[in-house]
């Protein structure tokens, strides 16, 4: 994958093409401009280990640059999305603790390891490509914080969600507790999936807008995760991650904060090669304008 700058992390390793490579995630392009990303530790039901939460992120940030990539699926290899954290590394960061004697500096390792997993997460939503999740099977605890910073959720129909957190004793708090609510919309229905850390299926996912869609199986759903990436991928850039960029703003301000920075914004991109090229298609008919890289 094209990118303009290198990983931060030591852990994301570079191959000799300058093109990261992750031992977590599989990347492959399956159309123009579209990035596949696949969670990828199939023998471990895809659990997010700490190399795993660093490598989302300097992945998700990585794509945020590549002006090859316009649009990004993201799904899970072998049997299940994933099954959340990895319970061993929970145990590890006890015995890691457990050679630190004092608490305030116990503390500060605990934050900066719940810092780099919220931005791990975040790294989705900060991204300003479109991010389309397509779950198959078990989506366990990090998984739902991990779709629901995503823009759009697809899915099979074995595929079953759980907000698990409270059944390994702790709150979440890495992002399922801030966007599941405002994604499903239903506060009663969120504290209820919360409190209990209850299973619920695609069907219950799709009638309380968790999903968008609902397919018979993985690879029908990733037929059109991919096809709708690629409709994504035919739009002016400009427009596509001006309009991510506003709907997120607009997520956390009030409507006039909103219309406020999308005018700030607009000002410059109204002027933008891509929307007179964008007219011009409109009035000519010619269904596959061709917008430059951003
Ligand atoms: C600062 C922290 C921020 C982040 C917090 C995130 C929190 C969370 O994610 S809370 C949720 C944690 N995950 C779980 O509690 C998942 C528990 N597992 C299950 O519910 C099931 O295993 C699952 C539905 C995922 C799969 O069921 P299936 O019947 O297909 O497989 P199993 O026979 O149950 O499991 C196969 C082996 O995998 C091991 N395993 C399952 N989940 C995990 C995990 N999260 N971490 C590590 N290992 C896991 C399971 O123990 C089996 O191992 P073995 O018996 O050795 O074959």
């Amino acid at each position: 994958m094209t990118t303009r700058n290198k990983s931060s992390s030591a852990q994301a390793a570079t191959k000799g093409s300058g093109e990261p490579h992750f031992e977590t995630l599989a990347i492959t392009t399956p159309a123009p401009f579209v990035f596949h990303v696949e969670l990828n530790r199939p023998t471990k039901l895809n659990a997010f280990n700490r190399q795993m939460w660093i490598e989302i992120k300097d992945c998700f940030e990585h794509l945020a640059i590549n002006p090859d990539c316009r649009s990004i699926v993201i799904s899970g290899s072998g049997k299940h999305f994933t099954a959340g954290i990895d319970l061993t590394s929970m145990m590890n960061l006890g015995q890691e603790l457990a050679d630190v004697d004092d608490y305030a500096r116990k503390g500060v390792i605990v934050e900066r390891l719940i810092k780099l997993y919220q931005d791990s997460i975040s790294s989705l939503e900060r991204c300003p490509k479109p991010v389309i999740a397509a779950v198959h099977r078990g989506c366990i605890g990090a998984g739902v914080d991990l779709i629901t910073a995503a823009d759009i959720r697809y899915s099979s129909q074995d595929a079953f969600f759980q907000v698990k957190e409270v059944d390994i004793g702790m709150a979440a708090d890495v992002g399922s507790l801030q966007r599941l609510p405002r994604v499903i919309g239903n506060q009663s229905l969120v504290r209820e999936l919360c409190y209990t850390g209850r299973r619920f299926d695609a069907a219950e996912a799709e009638h309380c807008g968790l999903l968008s869609r609902v397919f018979p199986d993985k690879d029908s759903m990733i037929t059109a995760a991919v096809a709708l990436a690629e409709v994504i991928a035919t739009k002016s850039p400009i427009a596509i991650q001006t309009t991510k960029e506003s709907l997120v703003y607009s997520q956390e301000h009030t409507n006039q904060e909103g219309l406020d920075h999308i005018r700030i914004i607009n000002k410059l991109n109204l002027q933008s090669e891509d929307l007179a090229q964008a007219v011009a298609a409109q009035l000519t008919k010619d269904e596959k304008p061709v917008f430059a890289k951003l």
